[in-house]
């Protein structure tokens, strides 16, 4: 038997209303063997990695599984917490967060629930939780507000290929980015706001995105494209001058060009040109991960302060924030729309279909 249904299916069932959150993902623990499982899937992805794929498979295995397990574990260690990981535990906050907000408008008509594109919990067994809880119109936002190929285009690849093993798909609606979306372009100027509040400001706002590739961008990715948006976005909301922010991409990652100017170059130049202090806010990440805890605030605070800097500051990322849940609320709920009317018009009809089944049967 190919397709996957449930047996238990009652004809007068009336079907749910189904969110599913998703993020990247993180290993099960900070060591040398679980960065090795999690790299060996998130690298073979070939949408991350567009090399050809048997030349790959050679570097991969034959070089980057034995060398960089063991980094990048000794780099998890430094932001692991008693509560696991800060992407998993930030990620289940927003989705506890997220359901409590969505339930004050839709009941017990909406299920909630979140995965991870590589690791666990899983993609496959968060939609087939959304399934046995009987979801029939199923709204997905990959927390990833700015789309990129290797992102949010490899996670809806993720789902797809769930949904080719499944008897009866649901309606269906992919949020595939929200870079300009006002509630979100409101929710990190008003937390570099709050910042400002408590710390005053520095010289420049560096605002620091995660790299691609710079291939992707020659190819079509609008990755690069989205991430200046949202910068101007915010630093129009900000009333900032052209001179008083920059953006930068960080963790760049193998030999080829990615998208530039990168964060670490550009701290360690920025001192010798009279720029003494930043703050670095990181917009393109949805939740504080080992990508900004560690590497902008630890590894890339050292290169501006040695490079004669004299104050550095982080602001975090929206994390479970108020007026982030708010955002996923109001996003989810406009892509949502009309969704809960059709929900009271099956209701109907599936009462009477349930009727004139049951006369026959
Ligand atoms: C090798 C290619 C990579 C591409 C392309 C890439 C794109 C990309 N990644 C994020 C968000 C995150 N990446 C994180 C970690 C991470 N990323 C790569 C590689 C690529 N990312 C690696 C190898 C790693 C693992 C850590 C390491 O060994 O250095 C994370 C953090 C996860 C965590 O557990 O904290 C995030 C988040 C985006 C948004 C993006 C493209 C736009
Ligand atoms: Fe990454
Ligand atoms: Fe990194």
């Amino acid at each position: 038997m190919k397709y996957q249904g449930r047996d238990d299916f009652k004809h007068s069932e009336v079907g749910k209303i189904g969110v599913l959150i998703t993020n990247l993902g993180t290993p099960q623990a900070p060591t040398a063997k679980a960065l090795r499982t999690y790299l060996a899937q998130f690298l073979s992805d070939p949408r991350v990695v567009e090399v050809p794929r048997l030349l790959w498979r050679i570097i991969l295995h034959g070089v980057i599984l034995r060398i960089r397990p063991a980094r990048s574990a000794a780099a998890y260690k430094t932001v692991w917490t008693d509560k696991g990981s800060p992407l998993a535990f930030h990620t289940q906050a927003q989705c506890e967060a997220l359901a409590e907000s969505l339930h004050k408008h839709y009941g017990d008509d909406v299920v909630v629930d979140y995965a991870m594109r590589y690791g666990k919990p899983a993609v496959s067994d968060a939609i087939e939780r959304l399934m046995q809880a009987g979801v029939r119109k199923l709204a997905v936002l990959p927390l990833y507000p700015q789309y990129s190929g290797s992102t949010s285009g490899s996670t809806f690849d993720a789902i797809a290929d769930d949904f080719t093993q499944r008897r009866w798909l649901p309606d269906f609606r992919f949020i595939s980015h929200y870079h300009d979306y006002p509630a979100y372009i409101a929710a990190v100027a008003e937390k570099i706001k709050a910042h400002w509040d408590k710390h005053g400001r520095t010289d420049k706002l560096m605002f620091s995105y995660h790299g691609v590739p710079k291939k992707y961008l020659l190819k079509g990715d609008p990755y690069h494209c989205e991430c200046y948006k949202t910068t101007r976005l915010v630093a129009e909301y900000l009333n900032l001058a052209k001179d008083e922010y920059m953006t930068t991409f960080q963790s760049r990652f193998g030999r080829e060009p990615w998208l530039q100017p990168y964060t670490d170059e550009t701290l360690k130049s920025l001192p010798g040109k009279g720029v003494k202090s930043v703050q670095m806010v990181c917009p393109g990440f949805s939740s504080d991960c080992l990508e900004t805890i560690e590497e902008i605030g630890e590894e890339n605070r050292e290169y501006f302060m040695e490079s004669g800097g004299e104050d550095y500051q982080y602001i975090e990322c929206l994390n479970a924030d108020a007026a982030h849940i708010e955002m996923m609320t109001q996003l989810l709920l406009e892509n949502m729309q009309g969704w809960q009317a059709q929900k009271a018009a099956e209701a109907q009809q599936t009462e009477t279909l349930a009727k004139e089944l049951g006369a026959k049967q």
